[in-house]
C-alpha cells in the first residue's frame, strides 16, 4: 500500500511516530530537519522551528498541491526544496531532510561522489550514487533547479555544508533509506585512508536489476 492509500489519520501518526523514533536516537537535534507526505489533494509538512521530538499529529502544516499553505502552523521554510524533489521523483510520496552527524561531516567536505557505494544495502536504498548539490542558505528558492536535477539522479541528495534530503514511495522508506545514508557515510569514515574494495559496476546493475 503507498502512503497515498492511507487515511490522512494515520499519516499524521506515522509523522509523529518515526519523527519521534529519529529524533531519540540523534539523527536530528534542537530544531532541525523537516519532513512532508504526499496526501490528498497535497502535502502534510512539520511546521518551521518544530523539534521532530515533539511533534502533535493536529499541529502538522497543511499544503495544497502547489506547495502553498493552507491550514495549520506555518510549514517549514523548506517548502521549496521538498517541492523540488517531488517534481523530480513523481513517484515519491515522502520527502525527510536530516542533519544527520556524519553525512553533515561529509557535506562539509567533498561536492561529489562524498559516499561512495561500498555495500549491496546502500545501492538497495539509495541507488548507484548520491548526488552532491552546492550550498544554499537554509530556506532559500534558488536551490529548486539544482535539486531537481539531482533528484532525478537519486533518492537521496546531500546538501553542502547542510545534510540531506531523501525521498520515498512511502515515509517508513524515505526514513529508512535516510538512515541507510547516515550509516553509509559513517562507513565513509571509518574506512578514510584505507584500500576499501568498492563495489563493482557488474555487482551494482546486478543488485538493481
Ligand atoms: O537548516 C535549516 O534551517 C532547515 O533546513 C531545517 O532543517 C529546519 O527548518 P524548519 O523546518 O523551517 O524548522
Ligand atoms: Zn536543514
Amino acid at each position: 500500500m503507498t502512503d497515498q492509500n492511507l487515511a490522512d489519520s494515520e499519516l499524521r501518526r506515522q509523522i509523529v511516530v518515526l519523527s519521534k523514533s529519529l529524533f531519540d536516537r540523534g539523527y536530528s537535534a534542537g530544531s532541525a530537519g523537516n519532513i512532508s507526505v504526499r496526501v490528498e489533494g497535497g502535502f502534510l509538512m512539520t511546521p518551521t522551528n518544530s523539534s521532530l521530538g515533539r511533534l502533535e499529529s493536529d499541529q502538522l502544516s497543511e499544503l495544497n498541491e502547489r506547495g502553498e499553505h493552507v491550514a495549520g502552523p506555518k510549514p517549514s521554510k523548506e517548502v521549496v526544496m521538498h517541492q523540488a524533489m517531488y517534481r523530480a521523483r513523481p513517484e515519491s510520496a515522502a520527502i525527510v531532510h536530516l542533519h544527520s552527524t556524519y553525512v553533515t561531516a561529509i557535506s562539509c567536505l567533498r561536492d561529489e561522489d562524498a559516499i561512495p557505494p561500498l555495500t549491496p544495502y546502500f545501492v538497495m536504498r539509495l541507488g548507484r550514487e548520491v548526488p552532491t548539490v552546492p550550498y544554499y542558505k537554509p530556506g532559500s528558492d534558488a536551490i529548486l533547479d539544482d535539486i531537481v536535477a539531482a533528484g532525478k539522479r537519486g533518492p537521496a541528495v546531500i546538501l553542502a555544508n547542510h545534510g540531506s534530503i531523501v525521498a520515498g514511495s512511502t515515509l517508513e522508506e524515505a526514513v529508512n533509506a535516510s538512515e541507510e545514508l547516515e550509516a553509509s557515510a559513517q562507513l565513509a569514515f571509518l574506512l578514510e585512508g584505507r584500500r576499501a574494495r568498492p563495489l563493482t559496476e557488474s555487482q551494482i546493475d546486478e543488485l538493481l536489476t
